[in-house]
């Protein structure tokens, strides 16, 4: 059998910050993503997403538990995985072209085929026009799109999206959602998303992993059985979406019921 794309084995993440007590983050999760999989991590605010994925990405260093990308223990950034956050972190010295080209700067390849490979990534954003522009003449949207490109550009193994479209308003997040769907199914790539959106989550995914209210594990696993392509517009009215959607809400609410401190009462909102 082959080695997922990315193993994480009984991760534990825990904070110490000053005056204060110790935060257990992430308690004991275990998730696997294989080649071309599209997985979502979701749950209620505060529950420890965002700390698992960046364990992934190598910027939190999990208190125990081991993570491998392609059977390879990983303890560290590394090219292999590319990450885009909700805030732009565009380089605003640098226009939209620069700053894809930026991270092809460690590669072996040619200034030709470095050439090449970003306008390919301008073309599949739609930014032809903008090849020129700095990030301070984008839209949200557009910088968003632009931070995909170069995250996809070097062609990660693994792409580690925490709430991408968070930021941005309802008419582009949607926008935005249908062009990643589009960008995906036309080049299959690795993806581990988090997002508290439950709609993005089944618009987007082969998997769902829902995390309980701190500290996070993961409580429930739901594959989405909805075939691909997929065109939000028409799976918004269908029976198994409207299913997944109150199978998940419900499982997210009851945890983020226990945060507040209070059970969950039988199936009231
Ligand atoms: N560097 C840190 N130091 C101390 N506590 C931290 C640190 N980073 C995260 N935490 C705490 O760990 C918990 C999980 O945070 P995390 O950001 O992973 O949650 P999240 O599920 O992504 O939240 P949200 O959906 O609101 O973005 C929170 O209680 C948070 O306050």
């Amino acid at each position: 059998m082959t080695e997922p794309m990315l193993e994480m084995k009984n991760i534990w993440v825990k904070f110490t910050p000053a005056h204060r007590p110790e935060v257990v983050a992430v308690e004991d999760a275990s998730i696997t993503v294989q080649e071309n999989e599209f997985v979502s991590l979701i749950g209620p605010s505060g529950c420890g997403k965002s700390t698992l994925l960046r364990a992934a990405a190598g910027l939190e260093q999990p208190s125990s538990g081991i993570i491998k990308v392609q059977g390879q223990t990983v303890d560290r950034p590394g090219a292999d995985r590319g990450m885009v956050f909700q805030a732009y972190t565009l380089f605003p010295w640098l226009t939209v072209k620069e700053n894809i080209q930026f991270a092809l700067k460690k590669t072996a390849l040619t200034s030709a085929e470095k050439e090449d490979r970003v306008q390919q990534y301008i073309r599949l954003i739609g930014l032809e026009g903008f090849e020129n522009s700095f990030p301070n003449q984008l839209s949200g949207g557009m910088r968003q799109r632009v931070a995909i490109a170069r995250a996809l550009v070097y062609r990660p193994k693994i792409l580690l999206m925490d709430e991408p479209f968070g930021a941005l308003d309802a008419q582009t997040r949607l926008l935005m959602q249908e062009l990643l769907l589009e960008v995906w199914e036309k080049q299959r790539s690795t993806v581990l998303f988090v997002t508290h959106d439950v709609e993005e989550a089944i618009l987007l995914s082969d998997r769902i992993l829902v995390m309980t209210t701190l500290p996070g594990k993961i409580k429930s696993e739901i594959n989405i059985d909805i075939p691909r392509p997929r065109r939000l517009v028409e799976m918004e009215t269908s029976i198994p979406f409207a299913a997944y959607k109150k199978q998940l809400l419900e499982l997210v609410r009851e945890e983020a019921r226990k945060s507040f401190g209070y059970q969950v009462s039988s199936g009231v909102a």
